[in-house]
């Protein structure tokens, strides 16, 4: 795939995040982690609960300061001091649809002053008639019409209150959406909608995006490339499709396993991998390696020794011992 030709918008270098967690010290939920994002394509970011992908998402858009590391939009620091007017700059280039439709709309505001918050913060319309027009647009690009302006985020099902989000976040004419696990909250039949949305508006505006999922079924079907996580950490990144059919990293392994299939036959004949214990914490992280049923070395080697991030085939990153001899052989 052409992908690692393409230019880069986003990089993301040695990033950490670390919460206060009282008498225990501090909580890692992003530690260290690296990756670039090209312009035009989608990222998917995966992983179980509490992995630190939200994390990940809110410290790159600034909604958090970095405890560590750099975010270069375009070559320039987003976390460096800057003056209001570049920081509105930023905030216009990028932009993040949530989760919950259902808590991420002000339940106060008509759709058209919610759609056109971002249009006024930046001044975008000349005219009270320009800003309903844009935002009749908008509503008519994710679907929606202009009837619905005058209407409350709870007369909408959870699909059409995130293709409120989606128009929202166009508003500003924005590069870079982060869409932070934008389907998990609806109907399996409308999931496929929103993403089909969100790919053809990539395609129409040259978007890119970070895309939050724990449903690997779909991040698969949207993503260019799909970096794993696990504890605050990325331990895979490569192409979707190299990713499904080749995973290195016994976790992806493992998650991609436990994806059922259509076909009763096929699925009675895989095997599912089954990870020890329960969905790790970062307040309280495993002492052992967690997939040491599938690793030869079975030792605590993953918890004295970080393993090496490093690309085992071309454009294909993995962060595990199994991949890492000389770690391996130090700790011997
Ligand atoms: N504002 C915060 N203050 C303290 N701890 C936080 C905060 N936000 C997240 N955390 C903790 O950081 C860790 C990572 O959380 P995060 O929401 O990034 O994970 P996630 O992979 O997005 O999970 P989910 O899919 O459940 O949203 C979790 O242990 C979480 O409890």
């Amino acid at each position: 795939m052409a992908v690692v030709e393409r230019e880069k918008l986003l990089e993301v270098k040695n990033l950490r995040k670390y919460f206060p967690a009282g008498k225990k010290g501090v909580l890692k939920a992003v530690d260290d982690v690296s990756f670039d994002i090209y312009k035009g394509e989608t990222l998917g970011l995966v992983g179980e609960s509490g992995c630190g992908k939200s994390t990940t998402g809110r410290t790159i858009i600034r909604l958090y300061d970095a405890t560590e590391g750099e975010v270069l939009y375009e070559g320039v620091d987003v976390h460096d001091k800057k003056s209001r007017s570049e920081l509105k700059k930023f905030n216009r280039k990028m932009q993040m649809i949530f989760q919950d439709p259902y808590a991420s709309l002000n339940p106060r505001m008509t759709v058209k002053d919610i759609i056109a918050e971002g249009i006024d913060i930046h001044g975008l319309a000349k005219t009270n008639k320009d800003r309903d027009n844009r935002v009749y647009e908008l509503l008519e690009t994710v679907g929606l019409n202009r009837e619905h302006a005058n209407r409350y985020p709870h007369e909408f099902s959870g699909g059409q209150r995130q293709r409120i989000g989606i128009a929202r976040a166009l508003a500003v004419d924005p590069d870079f959406i982060i869409a932070d696990e934008p389907i998990s909250a609806l109907d399996v039949s409308i999931q496929a909608q929103v993403v089909n949305l969100m790919m053809e508006l990539q395609k129409e505006r040259g978007l890119t995006y970070l895309f939050i999922a724990h449903d690997l079924s779909m991040v698969k079907h949207i993503s260019d490339r799909v970096g794993v996580m696990y504890l605050g950490n990325i331990v895979e990144l490569t192409t979707s499709d190299e990713l499904y059919e080749e995973p290195l990293h016994p976790y992806t392994q493992a998650l991609l396993s436990a994806i059922p299939v259509p076909d009763p036959e096929l699925e009675r004949s895989r095997e599912r991998i089954i990870l020890e214990g329960d969905v790790p914490s970062p307040i309280n992280p495993p002492s052992g390696c967690r997939f040491r049923t599938r690793c030869p070395h079975a030792m605590d080697v993953c918890a004295a020794v970080k393993p090496k991030w490093q690309e085992a085939r071309e454009g294909h990153w993995v962060a595990c011992h199994l991949y890492d001899e000389e770690a391996v052989k130090q700790q011997n």
